[in-house]
């Protein structure tokens, strides 16, 4: 296993150089070259285990890499395939409140574009704002509110390296449209029409759930979904010029009314991950095989 210094973990950022290093690393145990990259969500590892011909490094052991520190996020980054296709998974992402940098719970991404990956998948579990939605939908996401970026905490704070992407990019764009098209078909081939949604995700930083007041302004604002996670991870992978597709798994209601006896809390949102498993793999293997077949998707 190995140790980092205190001087390593301290570090908020690492260059172009190093994060190439680590994928050229990463490169040379394996033959695969994957041109899809998946993150899971809390409770959603298991969607590692769909990947044949795996070949498994745990994050201790990648140069520059942090470490998992939440239960239901493993610490494992799985190359396989997938009905044939090369892809990398994420079976653990970092989080903000984990205690690491903005820049370094989104260096994965920054090594997925450097192994090849053009298209990331991302998987979040998130509290459902909107009055419609009910535990086990799956949210595609169409948009997010970015509070922690809106607050001046963006991945792309610091100096630029153009070597990865503009210092002003767009992000009127950042879900890709033929994705979130593609989502759409596929699941209403798959019989999942009467549980897959449309929305946008809002990102706090966390670990504390939100209040009522909080969940009411999110609602307002215009927020279907609350979550850890995710758009900083959009933010980087769209910078260095990846397609994004985002789907969110209502793990619980969020609670917007002062009388209502519900709870948030991290055993529920990993249950209802285990319960949604089998979907959510058919969804992204379908999405993933069709990409196959038509290469203007990647
Ligand atoms: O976004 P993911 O990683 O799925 O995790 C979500 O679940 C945890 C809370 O239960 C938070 O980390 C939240 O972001
Ligand atoms: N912030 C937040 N994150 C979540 N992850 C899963 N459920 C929730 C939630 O209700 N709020």
């Amino acid at each position: 296993m190995r140790r980092l210094s205190a001087a390593e973990r301290a570090r908020i950022r690492y260059t172009y150089e190093e994060c190439k290093a680590t994928a050229d690393w990463l490169l040379k145990q394996t033959d695969l070259c994957p041109l899809v990259g998946i993150v899971c969500g809390s409770g959603m590892g298991g969607l590692a285990d769909m990947l044949k011909d795996r070949v498994v490094f745990n994050y201790k052991d990648i140069p520059n890499f942090p470490q998992s520190t939440v239960h239901g996020h493993a610490g494992r980054l799985v190359f396989g395939t997938l009905k044939g296709r090369a892809c990398v998974c994420m079976q653990g992402r970092f989080h903000l409140y984990e205690g690491y940098s903005i820049q370094k719970i989104t260096l994965p991404m920054r090594i997925f574009k450097l192994l090849g990956v053009q298209t990331v998948m991302l998987t979040n579990a998130a509290g459902g704002l909107n009055q419609d939605y009910k535990v086990g939908d799956i949210m595609v996401l169409k948009d997010h509110l970015n509070f922690p970026g809106l607050a001046g905490n963006n991945p792309l704070v610091g100096p630029n390296d153009e070597r990865f992407g503009v210092r002003f990019p767009c992000m009127s764009d950042a879900y890709d449209r033929e994705l979130q098209q593609l989502a759409a078909e596929v699941g209403q081939e798959l019989g999942f029409g009467d549980f897959l949604r449309e929305g946008v995700y809002s990102v706090l930083g966390g670990p504390s759930f939100e209040t009522i007041a909080e969940c009411r302004m999110l609602s307002i604002l215009g927020a279907d979904a609350v979550g850890m996670s995710t758009v900083h991870e959009v933010v980087v992978a769209r910078h260095c010029g990846m397609r994004v597709f985002a789907l969110s798994l209502i793990t619980n209601r969020a609670v917007m009314d002062y009388d209502s006896a519900e709870r948030a809390n991290h055993e529920e949102v990993l249950e209802t991950g285990k319960l949604r498993a089998e979907q959510l793999e058919r969804l992204i293997t379908a999405m993933v095989t069709r990409l196959e077949h038509n290469n203007n998707y990647v």
